[in-house]
C-alpha cells in the first residue's frame, strides 16, 4: 500500500476590496468579496516543504488588489476571467486557476430628493456571485463561467401546496393546499462559453433577466412542491437564455407553522405562523440542456466559497 496525495489547491480566500471610481464628481463603488486558487504542480510543497513553484497567497491577494485599479471592475464575472487568465498564464507551475467573487451592492442614498454622489446605503437584497476557472496553457485554454447569487429571500403567503405525499409509520405532516412558501435561494448559472470579448454590460444584463425570471416563476406557478418551483425557474431561465448551459439551485424551504390558537378560543386560517429556522427542508436541483457543453472544473468550489 502506498499513501498518496490527491488533489490539491491553494489561495487566498476572502479579500475584501472596495474600488471607488472618483474621476468624476458622482462616484462610482464596487464592493467585492475575492478568493483565488491556483491549480496544478504544487506537490512538492506538501511533500518536502519545497516552496519554489508556490507563488505566495500575499501575491495572489495583492494581484487582485493591482488589477482593481490597473483593468478595473466592470463586472465581477469579467474581472473574475482576467485575474484568472493572469494566475495560469504567468505562473509557470499554475495548469490551472479558480477565482471566486461576491459583490455587495450599494444603492444611492437620496438627499432633499436626489441621489447623492458619493453616499451610499447598502442594499442587501441579495449578494452577487460569480466563479471563474481557467484550465490549461495556450492554445488548450478553457475557461468556464458561472454567475450566479445567494441568499435571495423569498416569501409568498399563497399560491403554494404541498399534499399526496408519501406516507409511512414516522409521517405526521398534515397534507396542505395553502401555504406560506419560503427560501432563501442560491442560484448559480453556467455560461456556455467564456467570450473575451463580451462586455459587462452582458454579464450584467444576464443577471438581472435571470434573476427577474426566477421570481416571477417564484410567484406566479401555482407551486405544488419547491422541487417544482425550482424546476419552472430553471426551465423559464433557459428557454430565455441561450449562453446559460445549465443551472443549480439550493433552496432552504423555510417552515412557516400555523399557530394553534384555538386554546384562545380564535381561529387561525393562515394568518399567525411561527417561522421556523432550524431545522429547515433543502431542495437542490441542477436544471440543465442535454446537449450542454462539457463543464469541466466550472462546479469544483476554490478557497472560498462552497
Ligand atoms: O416543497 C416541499 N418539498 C418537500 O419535499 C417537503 N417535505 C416536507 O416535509 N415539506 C415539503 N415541502
Amino acid at each position: 500500500m502506498a499513501i498518496v496525495l490527491g488533489s490539491h489547491q491553494y489561495g487566498k480566500a476572502e479579500s475584501r476590496l472596495v474600488r471607488i471610481y472618483r474621476d468624476q464628481a458622482r462616484h462610482e463603488i464596487r464592493d467585492l468579496n475575492v478568493s483565488t486558487s491556483l491549480r496544478g504542480s504544487f506537490a512538492e510543497a506538501h511533500l518536502y516543504g519545497d516552496q519554489s513553484q508556490v507563488l505566495p497567497t500575499d501575491t495572489q491577494k495583492n494581484t487582485a488588489y493591482a488589477f482593481a485599479k490597473s483593468a478595473g471592475i466592470r463586472s465581477i464575472e469579467g474581472f473574475g476571467l482576467t485575474l484568472a487568465r493572469h494566475f495560469v498564464d504567468h505562473t509557470a507551475p499554475a495548469t490551472g486557476a479558480r477565482v471566486e467573487v461576491e459583490e455587495y451592492a450599494w444603492r444611492r442614498a437620496v438627499v432633499n430628493g436626489v441621489e447623492h454622489d458619493h453616499t451610499w446605503i447598502r442594499a442587501g437584497e441579495e449578494v452577487r456571485t460569480a466563479a471563474v476557472t481557467v484550465e490549461g496553457k495556450g492554445e488548450e485554454q478553457v475557461a468556464h463561467v458561472v454567475g450566479g447569487f445567494k441568499d435571495l429571500v423569498l416569501l409568498k403567503s399563497t399560491g403554494s401546496e404541498f399534499r399526496d405525499f408519501l406516507t409511512d409509520e414516522y409521517t405526521t405532516l398534515a397534507a396542505t393546499s395553502d401555504r406560506v412558501l419560503a427560501t432563501s435561494l442560491v442560484a448559480r448559472w453556467r455560461f456556455s462559453s467564456a467570450e473575451p470579448d463580451w462586455e459587462a454590460v452582458i454579464w450584467d444584463d444576464v443577471y438581472s433577466s435571470v434573476k427577474q425570471i426566477i421570481v416571477t416563476q417564484f410567484a406566479t406557478l401555482q407551486s405544488l412542491a419547491l422541487q417544482q418551483t425550482l424546476w419552472h425557474m430553471g426551465k423559464a431561465v433557459l428557454q430565455e437564455h441561450p449562453e446559460i448551459a445549465e443551472i443549480q439551485f439550493s433552496a432552504p424551504n423555510k417552515h412557516h407553522f400555523v399557530v394553534d390558537l384555538a386554546p384562545f378560543g380564535l381561529d387561525n386560517p393562515g394568518e399567525v405562523f411561527v417561522a421556523a429556522d432550524r431545522p429547515y427542508g433543502l431542495i437542490q436541483a441542477t436544471v440543465t440542456r442535454d446537449d450542454a457543453s462539457d463543464a469541466g472544473g466550472a462546479w469544483a468550489p476554490g478557497a472560498g466559497l462552497a
